[in-house]
């Protein structure tokens, strides 16, 4: 079997599914649910775009992401540093010159060292799984949504509106969305002035905004830009192409025995 023969499942994601993982996957989207609020998600990107948590190349960070798991995901039990070399390798495959889009598929998840303690050691349910914006009323779309009715900003009137605090067409950008891995990364590689090109940021910021992307909910809030935006989207695949068979160990047990001879 040849590299480009392997299986690659593209596979919407199914939370209903039997699986051993399913209620952990619940519990997860239960506190992801009923704890964010509109203010907390403020609080939390005022505490985290200062960047002072630590100093450290991106490798050293894809390293870190070895010892988590992400609670959230109803199709991976790998360690998260898999799960992003299998995602750039995937998107390499398919769009081989597009060195840019290879980059934001491994690093897109890399905000996932909030769980760390060099980072905070952040829950998991304020880091991993779908995110939806805040300020406004929350869309039926989202997975899982019957949660929200636990969440305070559901109670609030001011918030629970079809533009809430916002004004038609403000833009993605304007709009405060929950807490995560998404908009850490995206925070860092602004403050770092990473060259991606802007449908690079754009995929790492809103690659979890599955209501969105999947379902078509909040498009008003787009401009002409965004939705151009929108079919780089489309594009990456990690949530939808999990390999099972990454290709760096492919090839070392293509070449090599399993163990070597000291
Ligand atoms: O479970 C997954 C996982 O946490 C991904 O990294 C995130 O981007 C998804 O949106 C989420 O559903
Ligand atoms: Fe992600
Ligand atoms: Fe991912």
């Amino acid at each position: 079997m040849t590299y480009g023969e392997m299986p690659v499942s593209i596979v919407p994601r199914d939370y209903e599914k039997e699986s051993l993982r399913r209620e952990i996957v619940l519990e997860i989207y239960r506190k992801n649910h009923i704890n964010p609020t509109y203010e907390f998600a403020k609080k939390k990107k005022e505490e985290y775009e200062k960047l002072d948590k630590a100093v450290m190349s991106i490798w050293e960070c894809c390293e870190l992401l070895n010892e988590f798991v992400d609670e959230s995901d109803p199709d991976l039990d790998e360690p998260q540093l898999e799960h992003l070399l299998q995602s750039a390798e995937a998107i390499q495959k398919d769009y081989p010159d597009d060195d840019w889009l290879h980059l934001t598929a491994l690093i897109d998840d890399l905000g996932k060292v909030l769980l760390h303690p060099s980072f905070g050691a952040q829950p998991q349910w304020a880091v991993v799984g779908d995110t939806f914006p805040l300020g406004y009323a929350l869309d039926e779309a989202i997975v899982h949504h019957h949660f929200f009715k636990e969440n305070p900003d559901y109670q609030n009137p001011a918030l629970n509106t079809e533009l809430g605090v916002y004004t038609e067409n403000s833009g993605p950008d304007n709009v405060t969305m929950s807490w995560g891995h998404d908009e850490y990364m995206y925070l860092v590689a602004k403050g770092n002035n990473a060259t991606l090109p802007p449908a690079g940021l754009f995929i790492i910021r809103f690659h979890s905004f599955y209501a969105l992307h999947r379902s078509g909910s909040y498009t008003y809030l787009m401009n002409d830009e965004d939705k151009e935006m929108m079919t780089w989207l489309e594009v990456k695949y990690d949530l939808y192409s999990k390999s099972k068979e990454p290709y760096y160990p492919y090839l070392i047990q293509k070449h090599f025995p399993e163990k070597l001879k000291p």
